[in-house]
């Protein structure tokens, strides 16, 4: 599906990097590192394996520490912020991470319930069927909710994975490869879904990825990552009208649709 364009609101960035470095003993991975994330918009982070790309929205959650930048969540500047408010701010945030693993002992239903009975103190039986109902209709699996994540197909899995992350309304959502390891017509549905997810729930999302399928079909901004900086920022085709001897193979290399 072709993805409508979105109107993301420049005046009011939910993340605000400047300046940002990050290394490992002698291994300098994120050398300066400039990004706005806008409110409304799907930003993807393409860059090839071993970029920083994980090491960047490790840094975003609060995970990992820097090495020198600011760094800004949704009004907390991350140097500052103390362990009451991380806890607070990361709820706001959704994380669906390449490995985020359903729990195998628990059907569809206790997966999707496990993060509010968490963090929603006082919530009712009622509330969480309504909540859990809801997610489920968002990424359009409703009929798997008794079922065992062992029988569901990897796509579904990964599905489910991001309506646990949606039941606590997030303002930001942090995909980290979210394509990964399915085939070409599940990665599509992904791909739809994560529009989806930004038109329903007015989420402002990173998406992680080396796919450019995905990065052409959810980006509305496209920043590339090379040499731990941002080199190239801007559209899809914008990123990659260029004679850039570092970005040219990337393209090359992939099948676009
Ligand atoms: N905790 C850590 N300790 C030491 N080195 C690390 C740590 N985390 C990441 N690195 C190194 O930082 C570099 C960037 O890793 P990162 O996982 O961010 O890459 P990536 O761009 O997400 O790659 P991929 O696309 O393969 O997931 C790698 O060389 C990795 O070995």
């Amino acid at each position: 599906m072709k993805k409508t364009k979105t109107q993301a609101d420049h005046s009011n960035p939910v993340i605000s990097i400047r300046g940002l470095k990050k290394a490992f003993e002698d291994y300098a991975v994120l050398r300066g590192i400039d990004l706005d994330l806008y409110q409304g918009e799907n930003l993807v982070v393409l860059g090839r394996s071993g970029t920083g790309k994980s090491v960047l929205i490790k840094i975003i959650s609060g995970l990992l520490k820097p090495d020198a930048g600011e760094i800004t969540v949704l009004g907390h500047n991350m140097e500052q912020i103390n362990e009451k408010e991380l806890q607070e701010l990361r709820v706001r945030i959704g994380f669906s991470f390449q490995n985020s693993a359903l729990y195998d002992s628990m059907t569809v239903r206790k997966n999707l319930e496990f993060p509010l009975v968490r963090n929603r103190k006082g919530i009712t039986r009622a509330e969480i069927d309504n909540s859990v109902e809801t997610v489920l209709d968002a990424v359009g699996l409703s009929q798997t909710i008794n079922q065992m994540p062992s029988e569901l197909s990897g796509g579904q899995r990964k599905r489910i994975g991001i309506a646990r992350t949606l039941i606590l309304n997030p303002e930001i959502m942090l995909y980290d490869e979210p394509t990964a390891g399915l085939d070409p017509i599940t990665c599509i549905e992904i791909n739809d879904l994560i529009n989806e997810v930004q038109q329903r729930y007015n989420t402002s999302s990173i998406i992680i990825t080396h796919d450019l399928t995905c990065a052409k079909q959810t980006g509305d901004r496209i920043a590339m990552l090379l040499d731990g900086q941002f080199q190239r920022t801007g559209t899809f085709d914008e990123v990659f009208d260029t004679d850039d001897s570092r970005v040219k193979p990337f393209f090359d290399y992939n099948f676009i649709h």
